[in-house]
């Protein structure tokens, strides 16, 4: 279980030296069960890829609690191989010196699960790929096939959870909703649990059990997704009127 306890953050407003700092995200506290699927949706600019770099344990929260099974994220090797992430920029993702099956072995063997017997063919075709792929590099890959490639790195460790942040944003209309699909299916086959961050609340009622929605870096609500319909405050009604209603 991930469990977030009243976490601020601040950055610097002007620059290194300036004395001025703006909160973006203020007494965020929630948790995350293993196995769910949680979408963390709000405007641009709301805290949301804050907060995932938070999770991450990239950087570090002024102040508050971000604990994965009990450990702090921030300690890397209490979470290493717990949470995986797969980000919007898929060509800044991938190494684009790496082949499609270096790329796929350098977080197993970051995590020292690289073995002979890891069947990365097998893998490669859970993505919706196969072998072909394996000598390939990056700028020999489609955009949706690259996505493809970042969340098979992602799924090769069977992490507890993957964070997603906007990581099928850039993909176009009927690409996301295979990349959406194939997260579905393997969300089914290695019974891992998402992150899901995005600016698309349909994409996030597609994938997700449960919604939190931020604003200004605040959570307005968590609802679950089912419960939608019923969110009670007047700026989560506005977000989902136009889709929903
Ligand atoms: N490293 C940083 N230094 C200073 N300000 C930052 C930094 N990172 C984010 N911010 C500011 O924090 C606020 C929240 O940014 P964040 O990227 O978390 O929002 P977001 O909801 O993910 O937005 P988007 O959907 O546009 O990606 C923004 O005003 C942003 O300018």
């Amino acid at each position: 279980m991930l469990k977030v306890e009243d976490v601020n953050k601040s950055y610097r407003q002007n620059g290194w030296f300036s004395q001025v700092r703006r909160q973006v995200l203020r007494h965020i506290g929630f948790e995350w069960r293993k196995g769910e699927s949680l979408g963390i949706i709000g405007e641009s600019g709301s805290g949301k890829s804050t907060l995932g770099r938070l999770l991450l344990g990239i950087e570090k929260p002024d102040s508050g609690v971000i604990a994965f099974d009990g450990k702090p994220v921030s300690d890397r090797s209490s979470r290493r191989g717990a949470i995986s992430a797969v980000f919007q920029d898929y060509t800044s993702s991938i190494n684009p010196f790496f082949t499609v099956r270096q790329a796929i072995l350098e977080p197993l063997r970051f995590a020292g699960k690289a073995s002979e017997s890891f069947d990365i063919g097998k893998l490669l075709r859970q993505v919706g790929l196969d072998e072909s792929y394996l000598p390939r590099y990056p700028h020999e890959l489609s955009g949706g096939e690259a996505q493809r490639v970042c969340i098979a790195r992602a799924v090769s460790v069977e992490p507890q959870c993957i964070l997603l942040d906007e990581a099928t944003s850039s993909l176009d209309g009927s690409v996301q909703m295979q990349v959406l699909e194939l997260l579905k299916r393997l969300r089914t086959a290695y019974g891992m649990g998402y992150i899901f961050i995005t600016h698309d609340i349909q994409a996030a009622a597609y994938l997700c059990d449960r919604m939190m929605i931020l604003r200004h870096g605040e959570i307005v609500e968590i609802i679950k997704t089912a419960e939608l319909k019923h969110v009670q405050s007047p700026y989560a009604r506005e977000l989902l009127r136009k889709v929903i209603w």
